[in-house]
């Protein structure tokens, strides 16, 4: 009995030794994770997200710091809101950040991901990708539709002068956008007239929109997922889905039937690009991969380039400096003409540093969109484990103070005019259209229509707000949603300009 205790005596040393060294590799193994704030059992931090998730997101990372972990479910999700953050995610590891995560809404509506924006990362979509960079969206292309955007927006301007007392800008914008997508894509407009097509059409858009944005809970708590079909959002999924493809494959039917784009004289639009990169491209190109590129154009393209040319109309309105400013430029180089046109917007620089600004202050998809690493990696010093979701508050970055200053809330244009901040993904600092491998490819084409679209507006109009409220008092209050807009319409009084 004595030697047992005098041998366990003469080993607990290297016991102890034994222990503190299993703890201490434990601890030094064990991955240091970026702050989390405090989550809740089965649903995580999701309660913390709010009506607007990046306002939210925004105040939780002024208390836990700028790269974040939260948990949506089950699912980690890393929270970068600085420019350093999104400068290692977006520049200096963009490769490996360049997978998107799979969102089965939007994996439904896009052909299992087989558009530009929700395919995983890879050879397919660097296909996808470099077809709609080079052949849809290049300078060359998108100046070949200068007379579509020419049409459209004075289209628009002459809606508004016919009800100046109460012009719904919002809506003005809105249908300008989607005629001048609809007829670079697909060739002509479906707005709404005629064959009873338009309305479809219109609706079908607006549903893909507004389903993209609605959270499925089975994503974050799988478990759950059976909640999808109780309360008819599978359902939903699938009917929208259907419709919008055999709208498309209609409009695939009808270009075939017509033949190759340009031959009857008509402009080359997206589905004539694509049909013929169909018939010549050296790997099988499907159908579906048309119609989920075609999607894109809409559900990336028409709402956000209307969304930012209302907030930017509503600040300049707001901001009755700015908006004089701007028009003393406009008016300057339309002076004795009936309209602006897309080489006078070349001299304006005041009307493109307001684009950026109203840009700045609201992008119209605040948190951009999802990625993912490939692989485990370390950001600004922290361990980020694969499969890790990656949102980037763009919204908080486009008006940090450390960035901007201390009047980084205020519509300051002129902030732009000695910059050479730009919005193409080069500073990070300011990143509407993201950045990297993923950034958006369409902002030649957004910009091509808002700066024309509002130069238009201000050589014509000045603005008022109905019923004499004062212009400082004008509601700038955000509607939910993936893509950001105004709450309530923007109503003015546009009087012509004398
Ligand atoms: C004001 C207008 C627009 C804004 C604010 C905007 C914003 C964005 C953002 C934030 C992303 C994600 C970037 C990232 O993950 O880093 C994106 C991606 C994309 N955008 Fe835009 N966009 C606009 C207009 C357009 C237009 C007009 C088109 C096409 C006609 C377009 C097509 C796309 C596509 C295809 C992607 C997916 C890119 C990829 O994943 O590789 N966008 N956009």
């Amino acid at each position: 009995m004595v030697a047992f205790t005098e041998l366990t005596a003469s080993l607990l040393p290297l016991i102890l030794l034994a222990a503190f060294l299993y703890t201490w590799r434990r601890l030094s193994a064990s991955p240091r994770r970026p702050p989390s704030p405090r989550k809740l059992p089965i649903i995580g931090n999701l309660h913390q997200l709010g009506e607007f998730p990046h306002r939210s997101l925004h105040s939780l990372s002024q208390r836990h710091g700028h790269l974040m972990l939260l948990h949506f479910g089950s699912v980690p999700v890393l929270i970068a809101s600085s420019s350093a953050a999104a400068a290692e995610i977006m520049k200096h590891q963009d490769s490996l950040f360049s997978n998107r995560p799979k969102l089965s809404i939007a994996d439904r509506l896009t052909y299992g991901s087989s558009d530009v924006g929700f395919a995983p990362y890879g050879d397919y979509w660097r296909r996808v990708r470099s077809v709609c960079v080079l052949q849809l969206l290049s300078n060359k292309r998108v100046q070949s539709y200068r007379r579509v955007r020419e049409e459209e927006t004075s289209v628009m301007i002459d809606k508004i002068a016919s009800s100046p007392q109460n012009a719904n800008l919002s809506a003005a914008f809105q249908t300008m956008t989607n005629d001048v997508v609809c007829r670079v894509a697909l060739g002509r407009k479906y707005g709404g007239g005629g064959d009873g097509e338009g309305i479809v059409f219109g609706e079908i858009v607006e549903a893909l929109i507004e389903l993209l944005g609605t959270f499925s809970v089975g994503d974050y708590v799988p478990w759950l997922g059976w909640i999808n079909r109780i309360n008819g959002l599978n359902a939903r999924v699938a009917n929208v889905a259907k419709m919008y493809d055999e709208f498309l494959q209609r409009v695939i039917q009808q270009h075939r039937d017509k033949g190759e784009g340009g031959d009857d004289g008509s402009a080359v639009d997206f589905v004539d690009v694509l049909l013929q990169f169909q018939r010549e491209s050296e790997e099988k190109v499907e159908d579906y991969t048309i119609k989920a590129v075609i999607e894109d154009m809409f559900n990336a393209g028409t709402h956000s380039t209307a969304t930012a040319l209302e907030w930017t109309t509503a600040e300049l309105i707001k901001n009755p400096r700015a908006i004089k400013t701007l028009q003393t430029e406009v008016r300057e180089v339309g002076k004795g003409k009936e309209e602006i046109d897309e080489d006078d917007v070349e001299r304006m620089p005041y009307l493109k540093a307001a684009i950026k600004e109203g840009l700045r202050l609201h992008a119209p998809t605040p948190l951009l969109l999802p990625r993912e690493p490939i692989r485990d990696t370390k950001v600004l010093g922290y361990d980020v484990a694969r499969g890790t979701q990656v949102m980037i508050n763009a919204w908080a970055i486009n008006k940090d103070p450390a960035s901007w200053g201390d009047d980084a809330e205020e519509f300051r244009p002129e902030r732009f005019l000695d910059s050479s901040v730009d919005l193409r993904g080069q500073h990070l600092q300011f990143i509407p259209f993201g950045a990297g491998r993923r950034g958006c490819p369409g902002i030649t084409f957004t910009l091509a229509v808002n700066e024309l679209a509002l130069a238009k507006l201000v050589h014509r109009f000045d603005f008022g707000l109905p019923g004499g409220a004062r212009v400082e008092d004008l509601d700038m209050t955000e509607a939910s949603g993936v893509s950001v807009r105004k709450k309530s319409p923007l109503l003015v009084v546009a009087t012509p300009a004398s």
